[in-house]
């Protein structure tokens, strides 16, 4: 697993600190509105644990999985939905969490079916935001870390379903794409 990386792009400890100020901020923001806030399986799963621990208000929490990726590195560009929310979203202050928004198509889909199902508000926390790799047009709401045009796995974060559990977000060496 570690010996698959190359470099370490964010440590645990930055990922810590800067999960810590998210929450504060959506916390600050939040109150009294019991947002739900919607994890986009299975990459967000990790970065919505931490996040929700670190907003010291009353919140609902629920899950979606869509796809887009398959196995490989590169949006296919359609967007599944595998699993649906079982709460109705009609009327509720959505957070919608994910781990990086790279090309925008999942988010901006996703931000659509939410707000077409009456959401009183939308918004996404992303912490990860790849800029440069954007198909549409999509900004995060609120965003850990602006990254370079890299791919990268940990903290949630697969290649090929593997590397999820890596507690820092790195970069593979180029051989493993080569197995
Ligand atoms: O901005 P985009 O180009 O749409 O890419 C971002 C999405 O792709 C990845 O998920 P993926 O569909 O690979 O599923 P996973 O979360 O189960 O790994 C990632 O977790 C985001 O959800
Ligand atoms: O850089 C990435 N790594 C893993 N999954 C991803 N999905 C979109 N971008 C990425
Ligand atoms: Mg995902």
């Amino acid at each position: 697993m570690n010996g698959d990386i190359e470099k370490i792009m964010i440590s645990e400890e930055q990922i810590a600190v800067k999960v810590k100020e998210l929450g504060g901020i959506l916390a600050e923001e939040y109150r009294d509105k019991n947002p739900l806030l919607i994890c986009v399986l299975k990459g967000a799963i990790i970065f919505m644990a931490d996040l929700i621990r670190q907003m010291d208000i009353r919140c609902e929490m629920d899950f979606m999985a869509v796809s887009s990726y398959g196995s490989g590195t590169e949006s296919s560009g359609m967007v599944r939905i595998l699993k649906d929310l079982d709460t109705s979203v009609q009327d509720r202050h959505v957070i919608v969490v994910e781990d990086i928004m790279d090309s925008g198509l999942t988010l901006s889909r996703l931000v659509e079916l939410l707000r077409h199902r009456e959401a009183a508000s939308v918004k996404v926390v992303t912490l990860l935001n790849k800029p440069d790799r954007r198909k549409v047009e999509i900004t995060p709401d609120y965003s850990g870390y602006d990254i370079p045009d890299e791919f990268v796995v940990g903290y949630g974060l697969d290649y090929a379903e593997n590397y999820r559990n890596l507690p820092y977000i790195g970069v593979l060496k180029p051989e493993v794409y080569a197995k």
